[in-house]
């Protein structure tokens, strides 16, 4: 395609996707061949490459139909080396001032701009998770080294992530902060260690102020990478640099991981986003609602809509928010208000997707969370009563409330055998009629886990 076709479509794209985006996602992209229906376009990075993919492509490609070029897939190509001038200076991969200077570029992965600490609905579940966010975005003397978020998949951890990232950059733009996830830690540190350029590698991350690892779990059973990471966290921490960790579970719970990583892991503030109930997940729709109407001003949504959904779409965030983006686009291409009729047409097969859909894992937060004992404990072998009672309970709620099978929940519960699974489930079952306590837990969890 030619520099003129992809100028056109860059002007329609910076109509449809506002400034920000625009500057952060488009801006970067360099056109390359068609070829048998791919369009290629280079990018910086994977990480960009794949983001663009992700949110973007559809846009990309529908413009470029409209400029007449024949293209129905893309593909994303790294910059070659050669070419560097060719990332354009407004690329979010930024060089963090201090480390410019020293001639050796600390690269932070790019930042949503949507993921701010404006566009972040609190609600109870992620009251504490969010403060504690704000506490460091704040770029005070460090109080709590890590600060370490943990919680389920598409509950917000990047978004908190990112807007502590934003914000620091914008209150202390002379601070060096590094954002970046442990998927990319290790490559970088694979690639020095390939390019014979360690000591590079240990000063680009010893000279951060802020380090800030994303869904750590990866480096687990990554001996080498762990080793790394160890040692840059200890140096940093040394040199009271903050460091803010996020992972998809508590430190204890990521299997594989050194012990003396996960104790330095736990030595700060942990917090945890807890699942989302009704009220955050309608305020979070309400909030994405106001978003929506900017693309497609003047749509409404009848009463009645938001609460439905809020009480059906009980999975996870992104979901709730692909849900309310399919549901605009498919209401301004057929010309139609957005119903409870249109709702159920349109979103048929998430909701029945989400039917039901309660997860093992999530009956055992819930239930460990009431109990108030460590989900570790609850999976792992010990036999005392303070652990072997809510264990029952979370087992007899497996069965109830999802399809898995006795030898799938016993694998769940630390690779117990189905027989074990059977004793608790009937155990529950008899105190369900004898104790009063435990009849009122269950109604309790179930409850909760079904809001
Ligand atoms: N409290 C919230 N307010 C507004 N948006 C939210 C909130 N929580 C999550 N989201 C949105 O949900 C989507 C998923 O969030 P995010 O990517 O941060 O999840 P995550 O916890 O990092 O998940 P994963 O483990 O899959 O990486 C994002 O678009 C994010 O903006």
């Amino acid at each position: 395609m030619t520099q003129d076709d992809w100028g056109n479509i860059k002007q329609r794209l910076l109509k449809t996707m506002g400034q920000n985006n625009f500057t952060t996602w488009i801006d970067p992209l360099v056109p390359g061949s068609v070829t048998d229906g791919i369009a290629t376009l280079q990018v910086p990075t994977n990480f960009f490459g794949n983001y663009v993919s992700q949110n973007f492509s559809d846009l990309i490609l529908h413009e470029l139909r409209n400029e007449g070029v024949d293209a129905s897939r893309l593909n994303f190509a790294l910059t070659p080396k050669t070419s560097n001038n060719a990332v354009k200076s407004s690329s979010p991969v930024a060089a963090a001032p201090k480390a410019e200077k020293r001639g050796s570029p600390v690269t932070t992965a790019p930042l949503d701009p949507r993921f701010s600490f404006d566009n972040f609905v609190v609600g109870k579940p992620n009251a504490l998770a969010h403060a504690a966010a704000k506490r460091v975005a704040e770029g005070g003397p460090v109080t709590f080294n890590p600060l370490f978020l943990y919680g389920g998949v598409g509950l917000g951890k990047t978004h908190l992530m990112h807007a502590i990232a934003q914000e620091l950059r914008m209150r202390k733009p002379d601070m060096n902060v590094l954002y970046l996830s442990a998927e990319q830690f290790m490559y970088r540190f694979v690639q020095a260690l390939r390019d014979r350029k360690m000591m590079d590698f240990k000063e680009i991350f010893r000279s951060v102020d802020v380090l800030m690892v994303d869904d750590v779990q990866f480096i687990a059973g990554k001996d080498s990478t762990q080793e790394e990471f160890f040692h840059t966290f200890n140096a940093l921490v040394d040199q009271h640099k903050q460091i803010i960790i996020s992972a998809d579970r508590a430190p204890t719970d990521i299997k594989d991981l050194e012990d003396r990583v996960k104790s330095r892991l736990q030595c700060g503030l942990v917090v945890d986003l807890h699942p989302t109930d009704y009220e955050l997940r309608l305020g979070i729709l309400q909030s994405k609602v106001e978003m929506q109407r900017k693309t497609y001003p003047g749509l409404e949504v009848d009463e009645g809509v938001l609460e439905f959904l809020a009480h059906r779409i009980t999975s996870n965030v992104r979901v709730l928010e692909g849900a309310l983006t399919r549901l605009f686009a498919f209401a301004s291409l057929v010309g139609r208000e957005i119903n409870m009729e249109l709702t159920q047409d349109c979103l048929a097969d998430v909701l029945r997707d989400s039917e039901r859909k309660i997860s093992v894992e999530e009956i055992q937060r819930k239930v460990s969370d009431h109990y108030n004992i460590r989900l570790s404990d609850m999976i792992g072998p010990k036999r005392l009563r303070s652990y072997a009672r809510p264990r029952q309970v979370a087992m007899y709620l497996c069965k109830q409330m999802t399809s898995r099978s006795l030898p799938e929940i016993g694998r769940r519960f630390g690779g117990r055998d189905h027989t074990t699974v059977m004793h608790g489930v009937k155990r529950i079952e008899e105190l369900k009629v004898s104790d009063g306590q435990i009849a009122e837990d269950l109604e309790l969890l179930r409850r909760a886990l079904e809001s």
